[in-house]
């Protein structure tokens, strides 16, 4: 059974007496205590000193260097002399570098490694294991845990993720129950080796540092957010996930409809610049659209999920042909245009409306609003006209960056047949950084349908409008019809060459040969540019997913030890989760969570609560020992032991006949 075989594993170093073992925290059996003081002090034991040696601690203390393992067992009469030890006889192959665990019967020493003293800014708590050390493989019926098959303890020190042929990292719930497949376990001796066979789905327990070429932090550069996403990364989510359902208050209140066809909690969203929502009208005209065109977010009740809705008021429908480019625009899936879901009319708001349901970005702002919006503040100090932000000039890096993905859009949209008619720098949505899309694709071909036009005209139209926002980001004294001679100077002297080539090909007269396509050779290698940062960023994000994800491993072992710890009761058996396998779980649970230092102060180590977690979710043979609360019992157990008792008290559980299957 598990429960034997892990008992058999684990190391008594200290028993409590007969009547102490009746006690709640010491359900297994053990010797009489001989009460000496002449014992061996625990913290030698433990931490390899004892701080207060040579201030008053009663206990014995072995002279550095002393075989503790022979001292400690004439004083203390403990059951190792009886209980066959676990460790390997044959320590040949390892080399001698101090006191071992061998000679302490102790778990492994795993010094809390200073921050920032690591070369790997994840790799916390380093094994003292020697990379040379090869596990003497034992037969199924030898006492000690075999590592045959198994991956060993991972040699510490440094970023090893090139040391060890990953594996399928996922620890689901499903692999234990893989794991715990009664079949497999009958083919074993009904020990607890019966799983040395199995495929440990995790061979490493260390945070994996970011790779060389995403990251080569200093080695005493070691925060401990290291072990989650970045800060403002974490901050910007978090931010956006506010963002969406905040403020979706019932429309009656903010005298808006309570439903819009399937919409309902419509709110208002206003531009940065109407910064005063209660001195705004929402009836004032749109600088592009004429009409009022103002923007609400609403919550879909089909799916649940946040959209914006523009609305262009006081439009009439004449001709249902008007909405046929809709379609077209409801297919475009595109990373730099923002999705149109839907479009149609509606009295709601007491008048004759235009809707569009857009994608909605959280939190996005404009370009208008990113560089071109008149900064007052900026103004004043500057003594420059002062606008966007910071006030400061568009960079040509992100000039560029704009440029290729303006451009990577018009593509897409002049391929499908259609225009954007649309490309002002307040319709260019800024939803990351330097990352943007097309807004409000779709309302001029409703709002000024005109099916005697061919659409290569617009495309033209199109082209200028491109030069003329070129042209606005780089001159912040360009007004919409001025002559571009005095511009296309001022980006002569401040920006590349190829910029102004690119606008004086826009802005000319439109022809055959112009086209988006012509516009993109112009653009040539700097496309490449665009193309090196979103796959940098890319690697960096993934390597963040890649941080969570150990997180998910923890996260996953934790629900499954909240399963089991403190469980009232299992069928019939109110000391289900005291007793036996649980037990040892318990006293992992106080290892971790509720360790007191020599001050008797609570421990909040977050690094030692990562550490544990994830040499437990690698099964790792490093031993541990854990102490009953009435520190009347030790038990030596393995992380590769405690593992197994998860596994086999959750499948009781799990097998106990709830249909419900945990994911
Ligand atoms: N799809 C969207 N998702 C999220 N926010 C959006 C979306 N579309 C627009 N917004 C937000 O709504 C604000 C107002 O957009 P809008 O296009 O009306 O800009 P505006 O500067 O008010 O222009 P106009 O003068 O045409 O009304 C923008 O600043 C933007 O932050």
């Amino acid at each position: 059974m598990a429960g034997q075989g892990v008992k058999s594993a684990a190391i008594q170093i200290r028993a409590p007496t007969s009547n102490e073992s009746k006690g709640r925290d010491s359900p297994i059996p053990t010797e009489k205590k001989r009460e000496t003081p002449q014992r061996i002090c625990r913290n030698v034991m433990i931490y390899g000193y004892c701080k207060f040696q040579d201030s008053g601690c009663v206990y014995y203390h072995p002279p550095p260097g002393a075989d503790l393992n022979a001292a400690s067992t004439p004083l203390t009469g403990s059951p190792i002399a009886t209980i066959p030890t676990l460790l390997p006889k044959d320590t040949s192959t390892k080399p001698s570098f101090g006191l071992g665990a061998e000679h302490l019967s102790a778990p492994v020493f795993v010094p809390k490694t200073p921050i920032g003293e690591t070369s790997s800014p994840r790799a916390t708590t380093p094994s003292l294991i020697p990379a040379n050390v090869t596990h003497s493989p034992l037969t199924p019926t030898a006492t000690a845990p075999s590592t045959a098959g198994m991956t060993p303890s991972w040699p510490a020190l440094g970023n090893q993720g090139g040391l060890l042929s990953r594996q399928d990292n996922s620890m689901s719930f499903d692999d234990s129950l893989i794991s715990m497949d009664p079949s497999q376990s009958s083919a074993m001796d009904g020990s607890m080796f019966m799983h040395q066979a199995i495929r440990q789905p995790l061979d490493q327990h260390l945070y994996v540092s970011p790779l060389p070429h995403l990251s080569n932090p200093p080695v005493n550069h070691h925060p401990l957010h290291s072990f989650f996403i970045p800060d403002d990364l974490r901050r910007t989510l978090q931010a956006r996930n506010e963002a969406i359902y905040q403020g979706t208050q019932s429309g009656s209140s903010n005298g808006l409809p309570n439903e819009l066809g399937i919409y309902h909690s419509l709110k208002l969203i206003q531009s940065l610049n109407q910064p005063h929502p209660q001195n705004q009208s929402q009836n004032a005209p749109s600088k592009v659209y004429v009409h009022p065109a103002p923007v609400y977010k609403a919550v879909s009740s089909v799916d649940g999920n946040v959209y914006c809705l523009r609305r262009i008021e006081g439009y009439k429908l004449v001709n249902e042909s008007a909405f046929g480019a809709i379609d077209t625009w409801r297919r475009m899936r595109h990373p730099n245009i923002v999705g149109l879901r839907e479009a149609f009319t509606t009295k709601a708001f007491n008048d004759n409306s235009l809707i569009l349901v857009y994608d909605y970005h959280p939190l996005s702002t404009t370009i208008w609003d990113e560089h071109l919006i008149p900064n007052p503040a900026v103004a004043q100090n500057n003594n420059s006209p002062g606008r966007g932000r910071t006030g400061l000039p568009i960079q040509e890096r992100v000039l560029w960056s704009y440029i290729t993905q303006i451009a990577n859009a018009l593509k897409a949209v002049h391929s499908s047949g259609l225009a954007a008619r649309n490309l002002d720098p307040s319709k260019i949505l800024v939803t990351g950084k330097n990352r943007i899309r097309l807004n409000g694709c779709g309302v001029w071909d409703v709002l000024a349908y005109d099916p005697s036009t061919h659409v290569g005209h617009y495309q033209q139209e199109d082209l200028v409008s491109f030069g003329k926002l070129i042209i606005s980001l780089c001159c912040d004294f360009f007004q919409p019809g001025q002559h571009p001679a005095l511009p296309l100077e001022h980006i002569q002297r401040n920006y590349s060459p190829d910029v102004k080539s690119l606008v004086m090909f826009l802005i000319s007269k439109p022809s055959p040969m112009k086209s988006v396509d012509e516009a993109i050779k112009i653009m040539g290698p700097r496309i490449l540019n665009e193309l090196d940062a979103m796959q940098n960023y890319a690697d960096t994000l993934e390597s963040d997913l890649g941080a969570e994800m150990e997180n998910g491993r923890i996260i996953r072992l934790l629900t499954k030890l909240g399963f089991i710890n403190e469980r009232a009761e299992f069928e019939l058996d109110p000391r289900w989760s005291d007793t036996g396998d649980r037990y040892i779980l318990k006293l992992f649970r106080d290892y971790v969570f509720h360790s007191v230092g020599v001050d008797g102060k609570p421990i909040l180590d977050l690094s030692h609560v990562l550490t544990c977690l994830n040499k437990l979710d690698a099964g790792l043979d490093e031993r541990i020992m854990l102490v009953s609360r009435d520190d009347q019992s030790c038990l030596v157990v393995s992380y590769r032991e405690i593992k197994h008792c998860i596994e086999a008290a959750f499948n009781e559980l799990r097998n106990a006949g709830n249909p419900m299957r945990v994911r």
